[in-house]
């Protein structure tokens, strides 16, 4: 089939990168005479028939922001096949050709049930802060949030070594470890707290201890969110409460998705954007632009549509040999 008009929207959780991805999109598309049709918030967006036509100004001066000038949602209702149905009978009265969906591992199951369904041209772009998707060393939006976090620790290790405190710092990421490996080798955290560890209280204890008997004067514990954000007081409450160690807690939350995007980020965006537009065009379907060996490249969709923990899991061990 020949593809005129193309679709592009964002889902699930925003990631800084996002617009540079949109931007490519859009500028290579109409560098090759195509039409480019935004969707505005996700597919809650598409559902309601939330539609702008892109042009070459709609994507100017949007590279260094962050968040994405499409919006983003999470919709319950996309996960019902009816409203797929409703979704793609919407997309050909509109006559969009195919849909360039940037999100993450929840949002490529959606794609991937529009073209199992409907054979709808689906073109999958990662972006999500948490780098959990299968088969891709890479999500946009993941080494600025890392950035983010990293400047944070930093400022909070100036008020623990003022004050001689222990500080939890959680960072997001769901069920992912990737920030939390990262965040902690970067900022020489004395411990890093896995999402799915049973936290050994005793051990994370004797190592403060064993810190502070040869005259360190800060800790700081990086715990990786989990399944439900806010674990980090559970912890506190256990030290205080069994081990009498006062330890302080700061979430770092929303501040690591905003922002603007660094260097990577926009690079890897710019690249994605490009070659997700190359893959519609040359009926490369269903599709998604991955990184591998440190290249952009294509990949089948089905490679992308499960949860990854793979990418910094191998970092445990060089955290904790530098930060006895
Ligand atoms: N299995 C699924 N089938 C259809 N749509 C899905 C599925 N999983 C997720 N989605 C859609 O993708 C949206 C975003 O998924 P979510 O997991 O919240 O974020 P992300 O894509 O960033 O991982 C969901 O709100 C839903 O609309
Ligand atoms: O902003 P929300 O909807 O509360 O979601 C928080 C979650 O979104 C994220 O920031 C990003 O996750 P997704 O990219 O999968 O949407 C997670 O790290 C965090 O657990
Ligand atoms: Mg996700």
């Amino acid at each position: 089939m020949t593809v005129k008009n193309i679709g592009i929207l964002c889902s699930g959780g925003d990631s800084p990168g996002m617009n540079c991805a949109i931007r490519a999109v859009v500028r290579t598309a109409i560098s090759r005479g195509i039409q480019v049709t935004g969707i505005k918030r996700g597919y809650a967006g598409l559902l309601r028939g939330e539609f702008m036509q892109m042009n070459l100004s709609s994507v100017g001066n949007i590279i260094q922001r962050g968040g994405t000038i499409l919006q983003t949602s999470r919709s319950p209702e996309f996960q019902k096949v009816e409203f797929r149905k409703k979704a793609v009978d919407i997309l050909r009265a509109q006559h969009i050709d195919g849909l360039i969906i940037i999100g993450g591992d929840g949002s490529f199951n959606g794609a991937m049930a529009l073209w199992k369904e409907h054979q709808f041209p689906v073109v999958g772009i990662p972006g999500t802060i948490d780098n959990d998707i299968s088969n891709t060393e890479y999500t946009i939006g993941f080494n600025t949030a890392v950035q983010t976090a990293i400047e944070a620790v930093d400022r909070i290790r100036d008020t623990a070594h003022s004050h001689a405190r222990t500080f939890l710092v959680e960072v997001m990421g769901r069920n992912s470890s990737a920030i939390a490996l990262k965040v902690g080798v970067c900022t020489g955290a004395e411990n890093i707290l896995l999402p799915h560890d049973k936290v050994n209280h005793q051990k994370l204890v004797d190592d403060i201890n064993r810190g502070i008997a040869r005259g360190k004067e800060s800790s700081i514990i990086i715990v990786a969110e989990g399944p439900v954000a806010g674990r980090s007081y559970d912890i506190q409450h256990v030290l205080k409460d069994m081990y009498h160690l006062d330890a302080h807690v700061a979430i770092l939350g929303h501040i690591q998705r905003g922002g603007s995007p660094v260097a990577d980020d926009r690079f890897i965006a710019s690249q994605m954007g490009n070659m997700a537009v190359e893959a519609l065009l040359g009926g490369n379907v269903p599709s998604v632009t991955v990184v591998q060996k440190g290249k952009v490249l294509m990949t089948d969709l089905a490679n992308c549509t499960t949860k990854a923990d793979h990418n910094y899991i191998e970092y445990s061990g060089l955290a904790e040999t530098l930060s006895i």
